[in-house]
């Protein structure tokens, strides 16, 4: 089996259970998990070609763990990331807290990373309005965007990494391609 080139790195970011996997899984095999809840252990990397336009970007996703047991060993994946996806579950307020955390710390450390925050599990909020804990006035001071599917957050990622390649070639050297830090994307996923 030959190996694929990986054009950009994203890693999945969030708090246990927040369903960074499903979200991966959604996306890269259209399934939906079923059965026990199955912890990440570590992280589990997928490689998914995308099309933009007239060019496949590969993306090469890393699903971290979200326990924070594993915090350290999720700053390994972080590193030299062009996109994080960071979750958090819409139906739990202390995920975003930890959402919050994990964007600080990429302003911080990683500054050519894009940050997508993206509010999962919208389809319990759908059925029952009440389970909601995390207002969208909430994520509106530090990102903008819209709900969105799964596939439309990947493809946008794959969108953006492929523009500010382009810039890099085109840009004068010496320019910045860092994110600016009140460009966050926002998106509350629901399935396709
Ligand atoms: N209702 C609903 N449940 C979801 C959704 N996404 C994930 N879940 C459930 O939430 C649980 C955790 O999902 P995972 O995808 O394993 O979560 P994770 O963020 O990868 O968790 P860690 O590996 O511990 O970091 C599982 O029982 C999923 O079935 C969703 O969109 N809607």
């Amino acid at each position: 089996m030959s190996a694929m080139r990986v054009d950009a790195k994203v890693v999945m970011l969030g708090k246990e259970s927040v369903g960074k996997t499903s979200l991966v899984e959604r996306y890269v095999h259209h399934r939906f998990l079923v059965g026990p809840y199955q912890n990440t252990i570590g992280a589990a990397f997928v490689a998914k070609p995308i099309q933009v336009g007239e060019k496949v970007i590969t993306l090469g996703i890393w699903d971290t763990a979200g326990s924070e047991r594993y915090e350290a060993m999720s700053r390994i994946y972080y590193r030299g990331a062009r996109a994080a996806i960071v979750c958090y579950d819409l139906t739990d307020s202390s995920s975003f807290q930890r959402a919050k955390f994990w964007v600080k710390e990429l302003q911080n450390c990683e500054e050519h990373c894009r940050i997508y925050l993206c509010g999962t599990k919208n389809d319990l909020i759908e059925g029952d309005r009440s389970l909601r804990q995390i207002d969208y006035h909430d994520v509106q001071d530090f990102a903008e965007g819209e709900p969105s599917s799964t596939d439309e957050l990947f493809q946008k990622v794959a969108e953006d990494y492929n523009s500010s390649a382009f810039q890099y070639m085109t840009e004068e050297p010496g320019v910045d391609l860092g994110q600016k830090k009140d460009s966050i994307f926002y998106s509350c996923c629901h399935s396709n």
